[in-house]
């Protein structure tokens, strides 16, 4: 049997991977010189920023510690529901961190300013935020991104992290679904 490709399911190529490394390289020299000094905390959103985190890191050469924290408000869709559930908090204590928020998408923003807003009560000395895409037509909440890597249409995407239903995280380039995926 013929074995089927992942990429076969895109409609369109939005970002390619050497346009992210690219990207990433940029973001991580404004990053090293705006922290130059200071310990810097990255955390990343599961599971979507698995990819920006592991590259934005390698990319960066000043000294730094890594955490994790799970939210989840997508469900199986392609519609935010809006209810932002913890899966998994931080190990790490915020109190006087300088903490930059690692993300791969800001879409409604809704999950960006929960999690500002439940970082701001615990402490840290500087809280930024880092994604790598920004859909600012799909904005609910205006949400302060310092580091913005690309400003993509209003389409549901996959790829570098990005999922529907679990799958499609493993394809390098950032793609728009084909509806009929999804439909
Ligand atoms: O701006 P918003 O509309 O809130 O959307 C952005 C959030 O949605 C995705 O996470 P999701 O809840 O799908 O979980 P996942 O990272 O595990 O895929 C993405 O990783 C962001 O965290
Ligand atoms: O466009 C998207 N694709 C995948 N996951 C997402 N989470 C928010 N927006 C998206």
């Amino acid at each position: 049997m013929e074995q089927s490709d992942i990429s076969d399911d895109l409609t369109t190529i939005l970002v390619t991977e050497q346009e992210i490394r690219d990207k990433l390289a940029e973001l991580a020299r404004q990053i090293e010189t705006d922290y130059a000094g200071k310990d810097v905390l990255l955390v990343g959103v599961l599971k979507g920023a698995v990819m920006v985190m592991a590259d934005l890191a390698r990319e960066l050469r000043i000294p730094l510690s890594m955490d994790w924290m799970a939210v989840s408000s997508y469900g199986a869709g392609t519609k935010s529901s809006g209810v932002v559930q913890i899966r998994k908090d931080l190990d790490a204590d915020l109190t006087g961190r300088h903490v930059l928020i690692v993300e791969d998408i800001i879409d409604s923003g809704l999950t960006l300013s929960w999690l500002l807003e439940n970082f701001a009560s615990r402490g840290a000395a500087s809280i930024e935020v880092c994604a790598l895409l920004r859909k600012p037509e799909a904005a609910k909440v205006h949400v302060e991104c310092k580091y913005v890597g690309f400003d993509i249409p209003n389409d549901f995407v996959v790829g570098y992290g990005l999922d529907f239903d679990e799958k499609y995280r493993n394809l390098r380039d950032v793609g728009v679904l084909a509806p009929h995926v999804y439909a």
